[in-house]
């Protein structure tokens, strides 16, 4: 879903060393509100290295990163982008309720609110029942669920992510990004995501964004303007699937 609206996200120029090695050079990219892109590249061609530098974690070297139309120097509102890592990185000490809430502590909101809310993100996906069961007592794509309730609880408007499915089995994989396309479309998230698996690209993406290697420069960009849901079995997801493979 492409909503036309002035760039959430813009970046020119922008490039990244470190030390020595050059990883990001010229860089530059303009995301809509609403729009789902995937970021493919061989590994090591600096997918992570942009995340983080979209994510404010990582200072660029050169070149611009505006959010919401604001130079990233003087953004202020970061509780609207939400990072999810490749790890589920659940606390094991806390409660699921209590790793989905952990976000909101930094806020006003009474813990009964805060277990409100994270009671209602974990419904979204699926896992209200679990809410005080512990991070050891669920399967790997339960826990994967509950981090992307603790990823919408506190309802970015730009989430961040980097291959977060890409340690679970395919199955449940296909079922994660249902659920993840579903919820974006409910909430209107803007979605980057960072992938090597091109069919992961093809199959969640309004655009993909392929980077070159060493150092990393956009090659390409692709609209894919192909009706959701999208199966890798349709001879034309699976045509783009082998177009795009060909570009790595
Ligand atoms: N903090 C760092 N210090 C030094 N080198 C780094 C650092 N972070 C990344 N690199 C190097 O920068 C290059 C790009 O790394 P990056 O993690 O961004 O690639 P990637 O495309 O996400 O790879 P992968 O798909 O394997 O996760 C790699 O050569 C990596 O070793």
């Amino acid at each position: 879903m492409v909503i036309e609206h002035a760039p959430v996200i813009s970046v020119s120029g922008l490039s990244k060393h470190f030390g020595a090695l050059e990883v990001l050079r010229d860089i530059s990219l303009d995301v809509a509100q609403g729009e789902v892109i995937a970021v493919l590249g061989t590994s090591g061609c600096g997918k992570s290295t942009l995340l983080n530098i979209l994510s404010g974690l990582l200072r660029p070297d050169t070149g611009h990163l505006r959010l919401y139309g604001r130079e990233a120097s003087g953004f202020t509102d970061w509780r609207r982008i939400v990072y999810m890592f490749q790890e589920d990185r659940l606390l094991p000490w806390r409660s699921i309720w209590r790793n989905v809430a952990f976000g909101l502590e930094a806020g006003t909101l009474s813990r009964t609110q805060r277990r409100e809310r994270a009671l209602a993100a974990l419904a979204q996906v699926g896992l209200a029942a679990f809410a005080d069961a512990w991070p050891h007592q669920l399967s790997g794509g339960m826990r994967s669920r509950v981090a992307l309730a603790r990823s919408l609880v506190a309802e970015p408007g730009i989430l961040l992510m980097d291959e977060p499915f890409s340690k679970l089995d395919p199955q449940t994989r296909s079922q994660m990004h249902a659920e993840l396309l579903q919820l974006q479309r409910q909430h209107g998230m803007t979605v980057v995501f960072v992938t090597h698996d091109v069919e992961e690209a093809v199959v969640l993406s309004d655009r993909v964004i392929v980077l070159e290697p060493r150092p990393g420069r956009v090659r390409a960009q692709h609209v894919l303007d192909l009706p959701q849901p999208r199966l890798p079995t349709d001879p034309v997801v699976s045509e783009r699937v082998r177009q795009l493979r060909l570009e790595l």
